[in-house]
């Protein structure tokens, strides 16, 4: 056996030539943590783990300090917001993501979302299903037009301006958007998208996006004043991670009819608890975290990560490193 193999964990199901991709350089070991029965070989694997490759599960300090040959955490997604940061960091892991491959797809569910919720599309499709479709829908059922609104978005990075692409372009909205980098306005957008602060944003929009990642400064920032500042009627859409948003206070905004309909593809407790009232709100439109959902993207996703991995493991730079100089 060559002295290069390393150990791989892999964590979440990757498609099996890619499998085989890693298999054919390191020993891998497969186990999902989130099924009991396999948590404890997940945790027996990492103690001699070089490379952990996966997603959708929350790698605590103490897992990773139970890892001490870790070289690298290879995530299939976006957001980092499942890794302790600071620890890898002061460790010195090397932590890859999955940037740019899933950005149209994730801002198609969040458009999904904007127009889902404005026109009431799940709710009326219920009524045909349900067979009470008896007579054409009065007043009370109709919906809001999309085009022509204002859409803010929050966090105008890749999505964000994928998102803002698709309203500004395509459905004629102008765009409010609010992040703490000076990005400037794409050219395509110069003239239909500008910068505000938090709360001109908040109070302007019609329709209001979420667009930014999970860190400790975003966490809860959508509380009961962010929503209090939120137009009456006005709609929002989570596409990036639900706790950033109190629930309670969206929730209390729903109830209260200060806003007309959220969009959610994302919560604090994800699956989506039965008894949260978010599943059954007849003023949410709820998905099962869906944002990058589709075959071509989660391909895509599942080849970078790979990528990221079986080049850092050969000690050549990954393709997209998270930057952890800047945590
Ligand atoms: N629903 C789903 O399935 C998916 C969800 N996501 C979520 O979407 C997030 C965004 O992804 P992506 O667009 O690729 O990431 P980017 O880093 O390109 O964009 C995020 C932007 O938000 C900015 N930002 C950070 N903090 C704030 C703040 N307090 N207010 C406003 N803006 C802020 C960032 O600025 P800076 O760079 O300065 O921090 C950055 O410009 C991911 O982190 C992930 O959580 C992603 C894919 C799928
Ligand atoms: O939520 C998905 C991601 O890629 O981040």
């Amino acid at each position: 056996m060559s002295e290069s193999r390393k150990k791989v964990v892999v964590f979440r199901k990757l498609p099996d030539d890619l499998l085989e991709r890693i298999r054919a350089q390191h020993d891998v070991t497969v186990a999902d943590p989130r099924r009991p029965d396999e948590l404890p070989r997940f945790r027996a694997a990492l103690h001699d783990a070089q490379g952990l490759i996966g997603s959708s599960f929350k790698l605590t300090a103490d897992d990773l300090a139970s890892a001490p040959a870790l070289e690298v955490v290879s995530s299939i997604s976006v957001g980092i917001d499942n890794y302790d940061l600071a620890y890898l960091k002061q460790r010195g892991i090397v932590l890859c993501h999955t940037p740019g491959v899933l950005t149209e797809t994730t801002a198609d569910t969040v458009f999904a979302l904007v127009i889902a919720t404005s026109r009431r599309l799940v709710e009326l499709s219920a009524l045909v299903r349900e067979g009470q479709w008896t007579r054409n829908i009065g007043e009370e059922l109709f919906g809001w037009d999309v085009h022509g609104k204002t859409l803010g978005v929050l966090g105008f990075g890749r999505i964000g301006q994928a998102v803002a692409r698709r309203a500004a372009l395509g459905f004629g909205m102008p765009v409010l958007f609010h992040d703490p980098f000076d990005v400037p306005v794409p050219s395509e957008l110069a003239g239909r998208a500008s910068r505000a602060p938090f709360e001109e944003v908040l109070a302007r929009a019609d329709i209001v996006a979420l667009t930014l990642p999970l860190a400790e400064e975003t966490r809860g920032l959508m509380d009961a004043d962010a929503f209090s500042r939120m137009k009456q009627g006005a709609i929002f859409v989570n596409g990036s991670r639900g706790a950033i948003v109190q629930e309670a206070a969206l929730l209390d905004a729903l109830d209260s009819g200060h806003l007309r309909a959220a969009g959610l593809d994302v919560f604090a407790v994800e699956p989506l608890p039965q008894d949260s009232r978010l599943r059954t709100h007849p003023k949410v439109t709820p998905l099962p975290h869906i944002g990058s959902a589709t075959h071509e993207t989660r391909r895509a996703m599942a080849e970078l990560a790979t990528d990221n991995l079986l080049k850092t493991l050969a000690g050549q730079p990954p393709v997209a490193a998270f930057d952890l100089s800047k945590v």
